[in-house]
């Protein structure tokens, strides 16, 4: 069954038509990763899922519902976690502070049961032991880990990653792609922005490119990789 449904999606800015009539259907369990040059479109297909920004044209369904005219906060309550590109806590609030405050304003919890998946978040991401430091204090590691934590304290059938593997050593992102695996297995289904793609290409179980508005290539990532229309759009070649 689809989990995530975008029908003739549109997006333009003047114009430009960034998403230009997109299709995708993400199947629940599906983690599927986008690649795609620069100011392809991805992050603001990432906003149209989110409710940041308003399509331009089409519709989007989650879970079976169309969720084209929804606020972002009721998509949040429905299930649809994200993590931004550029991490940016409450940096005078603490770790703590931070993911509660996701989980009562983004998923609507009372504090008692906020509470609880405050510390099931940090305990996931391992990030426990700073529960009590200021978010501004954080090496970049542990904000991205703070990114997903605050993201999973809704308890998310959806995430959406915006780069999250940006600006890591090779050992950080594996801590990272270790946490996206318990999420997984948890039962979420994962859109993944990123242009690290040898961590992509660990867990992503379909690669899509972006190019001129819509999916341009779509298959595993071995398929994608060695595709020769996906080499010279991304890479280059
Ligand atoms: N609010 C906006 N107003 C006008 N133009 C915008 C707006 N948001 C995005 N754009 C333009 O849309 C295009 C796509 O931007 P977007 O950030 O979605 O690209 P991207 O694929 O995520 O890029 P990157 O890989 O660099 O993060 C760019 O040309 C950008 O300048």
């Amino acid at each position: 069954m689809s989990i995530l449904v975008a029908d003739s999606l549109s997006r333009s800015f003047g114009a430009v038509n960034v998403i230009d009539r997109l299709d995708l259907r993400l199947d629940a369990g599906e983690i599927l990763g986008i690649i795609g040059p620069n100011g392809a479109g991805k992050t603001t297909f990432f906003n149209l899922i989110a409710g940041v920004m308003r399509p331009s044209g089409g519709s989007i369904c989650f879970e079976g519902r169309d969720i084209t005219g929804l606020a972002t906060w009721d998509r949040c309550r429905l299930g649809i976690g994200r993590t931004y590109q550029v991490p940016k806590p409450y940096a005078h609030m603490s770790v703590y502070e931070n993911v509660l405050v996701a989980a009562v304003h983004g998923g609507g919890l009372p504090l008692r049961d906020a509470h609880n998946e405050v510390e099931g978040a940090l305990d996931l991401t391992g990030l426990s032991h700073a529960h009590a430091i200021p978010s501004g204090q954080l090496t970049l590691l542990d904000l991205k880990r703070l990114e997903l934590c605050r993201a999973l304290s809704i308890r998310p059938r959806l995430l959406l990653l915006d780069e999250i593997a940006g600006g890591l050593t090779d050992a950080e992102s594996h801590v990272l792609l270790d946490i996206i695996r318990h999420v997984h297995a948890r039962g979420a289904a994962i859109i993944w922005i990123e242009h690290v793609i040898h961590a992509l290409r660990r867990l992503a179980t379909r690669l899509v490119v972006l190019y001129s508005g819509n999916f341009v290539v779509d298959g595993t990532p071995e398929e994608v990789l060695a595709d020769a229309r996906a080499k010279s759009i991304y890479l280059g070649e």
